[in-house]
């Protein structure tokens, strides 16, 4: 049975597939209350309110999913996530709209002091002079982040006749001239705007964006709005410039600290606020939970997922013509590194003929998996492959061959460990399967999978005969038995499928037959 874990409030209309799965328990209770049970769970949903820290993913040890149900994964520490193999997913585009439209709210509010005209009408007053505003029309709005959010901003501002300006490092030339608004520098926006809306995430480059510095290059009388993340715009500086009158009015739907307690931000009659409330529409939040409970599910089945945040995105269409190197490429991974039992420094992969052509960068991680598993003892997986293989000093590459050297399609393995370097090639044949098809420079064909024997020997009338004798006497099955050789009378290989693994004195009484060079038990 998997255990889901829903540790924030969650639209149950959303989380409907995962509750009607009769494989699936799902606890919707705070992290807090299931502390005993937290190394039970397979996957965990939150919004902003619970905080992923690597304390928390060290006590969830069979965790192997974070699902956000929004788009700011700053509560999550991604990377230890990564460490510890843990896939993280969000729902990118459930709440944009929302988002969206309650940025244009909290601007017409700002512009037209409705939070403080609703006050004063609700204390018995009836002060019309006192809240006289401004127009949205005419007015020029800065946009600072171009993503989804951003994007649906700028459309609603032009249908108010506001003139945009677009601050994004990352926006192409094609994007905005599709869109169709005043692409500019940062330094030009601050300077035009009237109103200035930041969209974009928390990350280093953007905390404080809007600090001393930058709001002194604004206009005298701006208004400022944040719906995206509490310290883009700088909390402390804010206060100074609403002290000294150059900012007319701000509004926050975000804080450095959520809830932000007695901040004196709070104090200022032109600064209005919400309780981090961009999301908080029953559309956003149905389709913010279906977005993550549907990915979930996907990840449970083994499918790939479209929103993870740190591993390469699939769609269904190339997970479908991957999976086979997928695999093949996990399998190959797994037998180099058992047959390298050493360290080794480098893997250098060849991707050839058709398989060339795919998204080789999920292939790739599935073999680094295969390799390191046998090696590191904490998870492994294509998540944390790459970054594992980095931490232990194992450079990998990849390479691309349009001709597949007799295969339609092949990938040529090559590891280079301190003392020798091993190569193998695999190939892919639709409706038959994986098989290797070099082995240590020895041309070969066997299935890579079960109980494989490794025998390397001179190439000799009778060696097949003495191995076969000495496994039948210990009553061990070979299913299939595989042969190459590089030159009669020279080095030669056999390559064994038993029905059961063998044990050490077996492996050392084949080790003592003359003639016979290395026996490996490779286990796939
Ligand atoms: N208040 C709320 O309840 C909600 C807040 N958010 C927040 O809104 C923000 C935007 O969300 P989306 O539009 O969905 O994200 P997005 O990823 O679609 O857009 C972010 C944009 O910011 C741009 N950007 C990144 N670094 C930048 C920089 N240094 N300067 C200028 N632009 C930069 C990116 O190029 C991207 O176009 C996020 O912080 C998200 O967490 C999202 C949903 C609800
Ligand atoms: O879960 C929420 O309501 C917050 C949404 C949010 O901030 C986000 O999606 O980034």
């Amino acid at each position: 049975m998997v255990r889901i874990l829903v540790a924030d409030a969650m639209s149950e209309e959303g989380l409907a597939p995962l509750l009607a799965d009769p494989t699936i328990e799902v606890v919707q209770k705070k992290v807090g209350d299931v502390e005993d049970e937290l190394d039970q769970f397979d996957a965990l949903l939150v919004r902003s309110a619970t905080k992923v820290t690597e304390q928390l993913l060290q006590k969830m040890k069979n965790l192997k999913i974070v699902g956000r149900a929004g788009v700011g994964v700053d509560n999550i520490d991604v990377d230890a996530a990564t460490r510890y193999g843990v896939v993280v997913i969000n729902a990118p585009n459930g709440n944009t709209i929302s988002t969206a439209e309650h940025t244009f709210a909290m601007m017409a509010s700002l512009v037209r002091r409705i939070p403080q005209a609703h006050i004063s009408v609700k204390s018995r007053e009836w002060n019309r002079s006192a809240f006289v505003g401004v127009e949205l029309f005419g007015k020029h709005l800065g946009i600072i982040g171009f993503g989804r959010i951003g994007s649906e901003v700028a459309k609603r501002a032009r249908a108010f006749g506001m003139h945009v300006h677009v601050y994004d490092p990352f926006l192409t030339k094609a994007r905005a001239e599709k869109i169709g608004v005043d692409v500019c520098t940062l330094d030009e926006l601050l300077a035009q705007a009237d109103i200035i809306t930041v969209h974009t995430p928390l990350t280093k480059e953007t905390k404080g964006l809007l600090g001393p510095k930058n709001l002194a290059k604004t206009k005298k009388g701006v208004y400022l709005i944040n719906c995206a993340r509490g310290g883009i715009i700088d909390e402390q500086a804010l206060i100074s410039f609403l002290e000294n009158g150059h900012v007319a009015g701000v509004a926050l739907d975000v804080f450095e600290q959520e809830p932000p307690g007695d901040h004196p931000l709070l104090s200022f009659d032109n600064v209005i606020v919400t309780p981090h409330l961009g999301a908080s529409t029953v559309e956003a939040q149905v389709n913010v939970a279906t977005q993550v409970a549907q990915e979930v599910l996907t990840f449970l089945q083994g499918k790939p997922v479209t929103s993870s945040i740190n591993l390469p995105t699939l769609s269904k269409d190339v997970y479908e013509k991957i999976q086979a190197f997928y695999t093949l490429a996990r399998k190959m991974g797994i037998l180099a590194s058992q047959y390298m039992s050493e360290p080794v420094q480098e893997i250098a992969i060849t991707y050839s003929g058709s398989v060339a052509d795919l998204e080789t960068t999920f292939i790739t991680r599935s073999l680094l998996a295969g390799f390191l598993k046998p090696r590191v003892a904490s998870t492994v997986n294509e998540v944390n492959a790459a970054m594992i293989a980095k931490e232990r000093g194992i450079a990998f590459s990849e390479k691309f061959s349009a001709n597949g050297n007799d295969y339609n399609n092949s990938i040529t393995l090559t590891v280079y460990g301190e003392n020798k370097t091993f190569t193998m090639k695999g190939t892919h044949i639709a409706h038959y399967g994986d098989r290797i098809v070099h082995f240590n420079g020895f041309a070969i064909d066997f299935a890579p999978e079960g109980h494989l024997l490794y025998i390397q020997h001179h190439d000799k009338p009778g060696m097949i005969g003495k191995v076969g004798n000495i496994l039948g006497d210990h009553q061990v099955n070979i299913a299939t038995m595989q042969v190459g050789r590089q030159e009669a009378g020279g080095k030669a290989i056999m390559m064994l499928s038993l029905d059961k693994p063998l044990d050490d004195t077996l492996v050392e009484t084949l080790e003592q037959i003359s003639d016979i060079d290395v026996v490996k038990r490779l286990e796939v």
